[in-house]
C-alpha cells in the first residue's frame, strides 16, 4: 500500500513542495520530465499536475492527498478536506485597480467589469459585499486588462505587489488570504490513513522546526532567576555550570515570532554570549 500524493508540476508550489518532502526525510528522485515518481525510503509515491487539477484528482481519489495553495482549493470546491497549512506559498487574492482611479469602498465595482482567474471566489464575495459586477474569467495575464480596457479591475494573486505596480495599478480590496495546504480525501482506508499520519507528525515537527530557534547564552548567576524567566523553553531552560565560577550557561527554546524582543530583554537583564541556532526537527 502506498500513499499517492500530487503536487505541482511546476510553479511557484513545485520547489517547496518537494523541500518538505525531503525535510521530512522522503527521498524523491526528481527526474526531468518524469510526471510519477516513489520514494526509495516512504512508501509514498507522487504524481506532478498542474496544480488546478489536484482538488479534482483528490476528490476523485486518484490521488490521496495533495499539495495545493487555499486559494485553488477553494475556486475548485471540491470535496476534499485541508488538513494542515503548510508556510509557503503564501499569497493573497486581492483587487485591483488602475492607479489613477478614485476607490473609496466596494461600492465603486458596482456594474464594473472585473477580470479574474478566480470567478467562483470573486463571485462569492460580490455576493456577500452586495454588490453587482461584472464578472470576465481569464486564464492569464491578469494585471494586463484595465490598461487594455478589457476590465474596470481585475482580482488576482498579489504577494510582493511588484507585478501590481509594474502594471499600474494599485491594490483595493483583499478577498482572500492564502498558503499551500495539504488536503485529503474523505476516503482515505486505515492503512493510507496511517501512513498520513506518519506523514503529518513528520511535517508538524519540520514546520515547528522552522518557528523555533535554538538560543545558548552566558549568564552572571545572581541574574540566573530573571533571566529564566524571560525564556519560556521546551520544558524549561537548561543551566549548565560555566568553567568560571559564578556564571552559567542557559539553554533554551524560543519562537521566532518573540525573539527580537526577548533578546533584547535578556541583554538588559545581564545575559553575555547569545547563540542562536536553527532548528532541524523539533518534536515535543
Ligand atoms: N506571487 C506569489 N507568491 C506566493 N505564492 C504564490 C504567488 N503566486 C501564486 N502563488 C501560489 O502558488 C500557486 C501556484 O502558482 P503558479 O503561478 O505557479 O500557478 P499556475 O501558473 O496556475 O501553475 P500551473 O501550471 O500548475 O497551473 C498559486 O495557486 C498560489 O497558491
Ligand atoms: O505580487 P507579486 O510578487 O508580483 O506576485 C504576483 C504575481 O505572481 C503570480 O504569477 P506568477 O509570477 O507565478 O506567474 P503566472 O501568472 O505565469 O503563474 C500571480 O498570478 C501574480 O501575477
Ligand atoms: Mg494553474
Amino acid at each position: 500500500m502506498v500513499l499517492r500524493i500530487a503536487i505541482q508540476k511546476s510553479g511557484r508550489l513545485n520547489e517547496d513542495s518537494m523541500k518538505l518532502l525531503k525535510e521530512c526525510g522522503i527521498d524523491i528522485a526528481n527526474g526531468v520530465n518524469k510526471l510519477r515518481t516513489e520514494a526509495s525510503n516512504f512508501p509514498i509515491e507522487v504524481y506532478f499536475l498542474r496544480d488546478d487539477d489536484i482538488p479534482q484528482y483528490v476528490e476523485d481519489e486518484v490521488a490521496d492527498i495533495g499539495f495545493v495553495g487555499e486559494n485553488v482549493v477553494y475556486e475548485k470546491n471540491k470535496k476534499v478536506e485541508v488538513v494542515e497549512q503548510l508556510g509557503f506559498g503564501k499569497c493573497r487574492l486581492s483587487i485591483a485597480v488602475s492607479r489613477n482611479e478614485v476607490y473609496n469602498d466596494v461600492s465603486y465595482l458596482h456594474g464594473k467589469r472585473i477580470a479574474t482567474t478566480y470567478p467562483v471566489i470573486v463571485r462569492k464575495f460580490m455576493e456577500e459585499q452586495g454588490v453587482d459586477a461584472e464578472i470576465h474569467e481569464i486564464s492569464g495575464s491578469v494585471e494586463i486588462a484595465p490598461g487594455i480596457g478589457l476590465a474596470h479591475a481585475i482580482c488576482d494573486l498579489v504577494s510582493s505587489g511588484s507585478t501590481l505596480f509594474m502594471n499600474g495599478l494599485k491594490e483595493v480590496e483583499t478577498v482572500l488570504k492564502s498558503q499551500a495546504v495539504l488536503i485529503k480525501s474523505s476516503h482515505l482506508n486505515e492503512e493510507k490513513q496511517r501512513l498520513l499520519d506518519k506523514l503529518l507528525f513528520r511535517i508538524k515537527a519540520v514546520k515547528r522546526s522552522k518557528n523555533n530557534k535554538y538560543i545558548l547564552l552566558n549568564a552572571p548567576n545572581d541574574k540566573l532567576s530573571e533571566i529564566i524567566g524571560l525564556l519560556p523553553g521546551m520544558k524549561s531552560p537548561t543551566v549548565l555550570p560555566l568553567a568560571e565560577s559564578g556564571w552559567s550557561s542557559v539553554h533554551s527554546v524560543l519562537k521566532e515570532s518573540d525573539f527580537w524582543e526577548i533578546i533584547e530583554k535578556l541583554k538588559e537583564a545581564g545575559a553575555q554570549g547569545i547563540l542562536v541556532v536553527p532548528i532541524e526537527k523539533m518534536i515535543i
